[in-house]
């Protein structure tokens, strides 16, 4: 139960509502529970007539239309505030369900960009949905019947010892092999939903990856060794499901023996204490009536249980995540205000899930307003700086620096706002275009929508669509081009009207003629911006102020088009082989 005590601050927060459940869930089996007496005082009367006790017939029938109005009044109330529990407790669970998803992804939304690498999406999503289902139960079903069973075994044993010690004694003798059997049990639940809840995790991340490539899946023609895979974790998943079922089926055949010992014990008992003039058959009918009653909240003692482990487990998964620390923190809550000059002092950054040190010992200025490229082979580090700037990650040792502050000294907030990124790989939600490129700016009007557009080359395309700027794109939509993708976030990026503005590879799907349009289009709307474009093509950064080329983490060469184009090394014949290529 230690991972289930994060909850304790739910109850808190609902506590009235629970409250009130409890008492009305008392109303209901107190009501219930006046049934039995009042049968066994129709079976006392009865037996009184017959044995000449009382000889008025209608004083008897009196009494007994009397009982058979009680016990229908009783049952019809007992049924209204079992409705009214049910209402209660179940809809109080699901608003905890509601809190604890929108918890997990707020938190999922704080963490770093070092979390989602080492964590596969699949995963996350079955947190955040398979296991907050896992734990409504607990909250939902698990609590009220808890409550059924605590308020009935209250009421009933102490109904039932007022009348007759010895009789309940003997009636709840198999309770302690009862607890035994539910502890023992219950721990091995534990541990088989545990490894469920795992296989269950693995399987939809694996779904999830061959949905995401199938693509892939289907170029490469190996669909068949994805569904063996599958096929082979569903296998296993399975098995893991059934021997966790086995040791739940146990449950019910335990307690329905065990109350049949009850029964038989009270027959037994009750039928010699009868003999011996100690209880009227009334009782001994009351008493088996009890038994019954507890049989459901009994059995249900083994459902609640490993409701409760199974959400022990999955609270368990779900904490996990929730004590994840993001590792980029914002460290200042005042706003700070972002001009646009960065610096890298002497940085060195490990990747630490791969321990490869993309950068080592990086040093280079760049004042507010000009453009920095960046060459270099893949896999030298290109992206890892940008990644730096827009503080998705924190250096080891050296500086970043922008407007002379230590990145880690600014407002994090301020600084994504006032970074217009693209990234290599562009990335569109499901919807239309014009909310895609609204992203970056939310408030922004029509116009600045299409000027966006038409700066990153792209509005003649949307227009040509039958829905413009309303076409959905992504997974429901239409099936954009990478060039056109690239271009729509290059859009995205500019309407921020950012004070840097980050181009990571994102020119790489289109054309040389279209790219040379892009860039002279941002050479005018962001004369003012510092702009970093990373490339691998000399004709989109032959007009930038500093070029750097960075290998194995380090730069190699620095300078302009003009002094590098001369100079023997990777820039020069970079430019050599394109200049070539164009010739061709
Ligand atoms: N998220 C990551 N986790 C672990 N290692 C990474 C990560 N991103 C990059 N790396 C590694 O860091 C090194 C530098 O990668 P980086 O993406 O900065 O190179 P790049 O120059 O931008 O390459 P490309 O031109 O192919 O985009 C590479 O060896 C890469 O494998």
């Amino acid at each position: 139960m230690k991972a289930l005590k994060y909850l304790n601050k739910y109850f808190l927060k609902y506590k009235y509502r629970l409250l009130i459940g409890l008492f009305i869930t008392f109303c209901s089996k107190y009501l219930a529970l006046q049934i039995p007496q009042l049968i066994s005082k129709s079976l006392d009367a009865s037996q009184d007539y017959k044995n000449g006790l009382v000889t008025d017939l209608t004083v008897v029938k009196a009494d007994l239309l009397n009982n058979i109005l009680l016990i229908v009044g009783a049952a019809l109330l007992s049924g209204f505030f079992t409705f009214i529990m049910r209402q209660t407790i179940i809809v109080t669970s699901r608003l905890i369900e509601f809190d604890l998803k929108n918890e997990i992804y707020q938190q999922y939304q704080r963490l770093s960009l070092n979390f989602y690498k080492k964590n596969k999406t699949g995963d996350l999503m079955n947190r955040i949905s398979e296991d907050v289902s896992k734990v409504r139960m607990y909250f939902g079903p698990a609590i009220m019947y808890s409550m059924n069973m605590l308020v009935l075994f209250i009421v009933a044993i102490v109904k039932m010892y007022n009348i007759d010690v010895t009789l309940t004694n003997y009636t709840l003798l198999p309770l302690p092999v009862l607890s035994v059997s539910i502890y023992v049990l219950s721990r091995i639940i534990n541990k088989r939903s545990t490894v469920v809840q795992q296989y269950l995790s693995k399987l939809t991340a694996n779904a999830q990856e061959t949905f995401s490539g199938i693509s892939i899946l289907k170029s490469y023609g190996i669909e068949r060794n994805a569904m063996a895979e599958f096929g082979s974790l569903s296998v296993t998943a399975k098995e893991k499901n059934i021997n966790l079922f086995k040791a739940q089926a146990l449950f019910f055949p335990l307690m329905i023996l065990l109350i049949g010992l009850s029964n038989i014990l009270v027959i037994y008992i009750g039928g010699l204490r009868y003999i011996a003039g100690e209880i009227t058959i009334g009782v001994i009918a009351e008493f088996i009536m009890y038994v019954n009653m507890l049989t459901w909240p009994v059995a249900v003692v083994g459902w609640v249980t490993s409701i409760v482990q199974q959400a022990e487990a999955s609270q368990e998964r779900i904490n996990e995540f929730l004590k994840h620390k993001p590792e980029i923190k914002n460290l200042v809550a005042t706003p700070s205000q972002i001009k646009g000059d960065i610096e890298f002092k002497d940085v060195t950054f490990t990747y630490d899930d791969t321990n490869i040190t993309a950068l080592k010992n990086l040093s280079f200025t760049l004042k507010q307003g000009e453009t920095l490229a960046i060459l270099g082979n893949t896999g030298s580090g290109k992206s890892t700086i940008l990644n730096l700037i827009a503080r998705l990650y924190d250096t080891d040792s050296g500086e970043v620096l922008i407007d002379g502050k230590n990145i880690k000294d600014l407002n994090l907030d301020d600084i994504r706002q006032n970074i217009g990124f693209v990234p290599q790989e562009a990335f569109l939600f499901s919807d239309t275009i014009k909310n895609n490129i609204k992203f970056g700016d939310n408030n922004a009007s029509d116009e600045k929508i299409e000027q966006a557009a038409k700066n990153a080359y792209i509005h003649h395309n949307i227009i040509d669509f039958n829905e413009g700027y309303n076409t959905y794109v992504g997974e429901r939509g239409v099936t954009l081009s990478g060039g056109q993708k690239q271009r729509i976030s290059i859009a995205r990026a500019l309407i921020k009207d950012p004070k840097i503005l980050i181009l990571d590879d994102c020119l790489s799907a289109v054309d040389t003629e279209t790219e040379e349009t892009i860039l002279n289009n941002l050479h005018t709307v962001s004369h003012n911006k510092t702009t970093l474009i990373v490339s691998h093509r000399v004709s989109s950064v032959k007009n930038a102020d500093k070029i750097i080329v960075i290998e194995n983490g380090t730069i190699v060469q620095q300078g302009t088009h003009n002094q590098l184009v001369n100079k023997i090394g990777y820039y020069k014949e970079l430019y050599e082989q394109q200049l070539l290529e164009k010739e061709l």
